[in-house]
């Protein structure tokens, strides 16, 4: 344990419990956890997908954690899906619920998403065609220059990414620093989806207190759009004061397509 303050960075990989986090975050899918901020990213993701735009062959998601929510809505509309994260543990448990052993099914997440776009389908078929699409679940730190630790991909149709380019940069000028690493990632034409919060400081894990980047909408904005992204779309909703499991002041959904 190192010293006084939130978790952060190495303490991923000791500290974050995968099963307290979805349960605190994920089990309930409804207004009455973290003000409702979960369905309403389901929600944002199923209208950017759906519309149809929002396509290609290979999708990269950046710190899945255990869990593959940001992608889920995106799998009838990609190809090959290549999941990423920085903790061996997490990436452990999402390995056991796709492919192994784990009791995980995600079956609420996906019956959720399966209700807002087909639901006449039973959630195994998303969940199966999930499953059918990932490529890999591969390490990932945004701290490092070489970001993928030796992983050569090429370019991506499209990117998605969820509550992980907040939790890893210790401040904002690293935060830029960020955006550029992983914006080379991503084709001329190609598009990023992107969950995030603002003005947060802090969430719970269980008992563990993680830090988070306390950012601006306008910083983020500002960020993608130097590095050549033209926003589409950005919804908000705003947290929950009465809230004790984390402090964000808003959580957004992003849509932007990279033109330069
Ligand atoms: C709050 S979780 C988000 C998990 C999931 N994407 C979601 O939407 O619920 C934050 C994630 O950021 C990852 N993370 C922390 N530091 C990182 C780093 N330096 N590089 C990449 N990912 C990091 C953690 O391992 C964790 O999976």
């Amino acid at each position: 344990m190192a010293e006084s303050g939130p978790l952060r960075y190495e303490q991923y990989h000791t500290h974050f419990d995968p099963d307290a986090y979805i349960k605190t975050y994920y089990s309930v899918l409804d207004g009455s956890v973290i003000g409702g901020a979960i369905p309403f990213i389901l929600e944002r993701q199923q209208d950017i997908f759906k519309a149809g735009d929002v396509k290609g062959k290979r999708l990269l998601d950046i710190g899945t954690g255990p869990i593959p929510q940001s992608v889920i809505s995106a799998v009838p509309f990609v190809q090959d899906i290549y999941l990423t994260e920085f903790s061996a543990s997490n990436r452990k448990y999402l390995h056991d619920a796709l492919f192994g052993s784990g009791k995980q099914d995600y079956s609420n997440i996906f019956k959720f998403v399966t209700d807002l776009s087909d639901k006449s389908q039973p959630w195994t078929k998303l969940s199966e065609e999930l499953k059918g699409k990932v490529r890999g679940i591969f390490p990932c730190d945004l701290l490092k220059d070489d970001i993928f630790a030796g992983s050569y991909f090429p370019l991506f149709d499209v990117i998605t990414t969820s509550f992980c380019m907040d939790a890893a940069p210790p401040d904002v000028d690293t935060y830029g620093k960020l955006v550029k690493k992983v914006s080379k990632y991503i084709k001329l034409g190609g598009h990023l989806v992107y969950v995030g919060v603002l003005d947060e400081s802090f969430y719970f894990v269980g008992e563990e207190k993680f830090y988070a980047l306390n950012i601006s909408a306008d910083e983020v904005k500002a960020f993608w759009k130097d590095c050549g992204f033209s926003i589409q779309s950005w919804d908000e909703i705003k947290g929950s004061p009465e809230c004790e499991d984390t402090d964000f002041g808003s959580v957004f959904v992003m849509h932007c397509i990279k033109e330069s």
